[in-house]
């Protein structure tokens, strides 16, 4: 960690935020599409990351390079601190940088970080636009020796063998489907499931959803793992809410090139899907077409935060 200077990072961003955002109660990582989270916050005031030591620049569509800090929800509300782009291990950023926003926010105050993301849906029964509340995560990079903490400890105060069982928090994921009653949502505009984490920038193969699918995983991304570790070291509770962007695994498969041939042959018609591929553009319009319902969602759960102050 060296290589960050909290004071310095910290100094930069108070220098241009005033003194009563200074201290957000709550953090947001917008994914893939999502950066219009930042449109639910009043009072906001844009800090580029440009300006601030130690933090990189998000390289990838749909991403903004910037940090939004504003008061969200009814009467006073909760002061938030939200990243307008993250940074993923893929655009070349080291583990360290990806998860440094993470740690200065912990630094700011934060005590719960709703961290959301764009995913690919490996369980067939999650349509596009459903929002997963992730439960639980497969990370084979974690296993395989791209674990975001493998090094020297951040802190001493850290834990060096972090218990991950407990890293999505239950009093979080309840306030979401509290949330989702408040505002009517049906039944299925949410689901629960596990978050499997790859290193991307390649899409699965169908042969890499389903062997990810038979693992148990519900839905794929390549970012939010190195995120949940990190603010769960620094003591955060996490949520973390995937918006279904695409299908990885189709139900009954590819249909095979033999029975495609031989139908032919016979004059028959061809049943069955054939080879579709997935763009990060078709993902980022999913965003905007349901950005809105993830938005009006984490309003919510802000609201239902702050009164009660759970
Ligand atoms: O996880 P977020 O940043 O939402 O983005 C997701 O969308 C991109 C691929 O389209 C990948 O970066 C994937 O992780
Ligand atoms: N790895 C991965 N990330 C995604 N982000 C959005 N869709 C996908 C997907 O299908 N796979």
């Amino acid at each position: 960690m060296a290589e960050f200077d909290f004071t310095a990072t910290l100094q930069a961003i108070n220098d241009q935020v005033p003194p009563a955002l200074q201290h957000p109660r709550v953090g947001i990582i917008c994914g893939s599409g999502l950066s219009g989270l930042a449109t639910s916050l009043r009072d906001t005031v844009f800090v580029s990351y440009d300006s601030i030591p130690g933090f990189a620049k998000s390289t990838v569509a749909g991403h903004k390079s910037s940090l939004a800090f504003g008061l969200m929800g009814t009467g006073d509300g909760v002061p938030v601190v939200a990243m307008l782009g993250r940074f993923h291990p893929y655009e070349g950023h080291k583990l360290s940088s990806v998860v440094y926003p993470v740690r200065v926010m912990a630094k700011m105050g934060v005590k719960d970080i709703f961290i959301t993301n764009a995913a690919g849906a490996l369980n067939p029964s999650l349509a596009v636009g459903t929002i997963v509340v992730v439960q639980d995560h497969i990370a084979l990079p974690n296993l395989t020796g791209m674990n975001p903490l493998l090094g020297p400890q951040t802190d001493p105060s850290h834990p060096r063998f972090l218990p991950l069982s407990d890293s999505y928090s239950r009093r979080l994921r309840k306030l979401v489907f509290h949330a989702a009653h408040s505002l009517s949502l049906p039944r299925d505009a949410l689901a629960e499931g596990t978050y499997a984490w790859v290193s991307g920038p390649t899409y699965e193969t169908p042969a890499e959803g389903r062997l990810l699918r038979a693992a148990g995983a519900d839905v794929v991304g390549m970012s939010t793992v190195p995120e949940v570790l990190a603010a769960r070291e620094e003591g955060m509770d996490v949520l973390v809410l995937s918006l279904v962007t695409n299908a990885v695994v189709i139900p009954g498969g590819y249909k095979s090139v033999r029975e495609e041939v031989e139908a032919e042959i016979a004059g028959k018609p061809i049943v069955g899907v054939v080879d579709e591929t997935i763009s990060h553009e078709e993902v980022l319009a999913v965003g905007s077409l349901k950005g809105d319902v993830m938005k009006s969602l984490v309003e919510k759960v802000a609201d239902l935060l702050h009164p009660v102050g759970v």
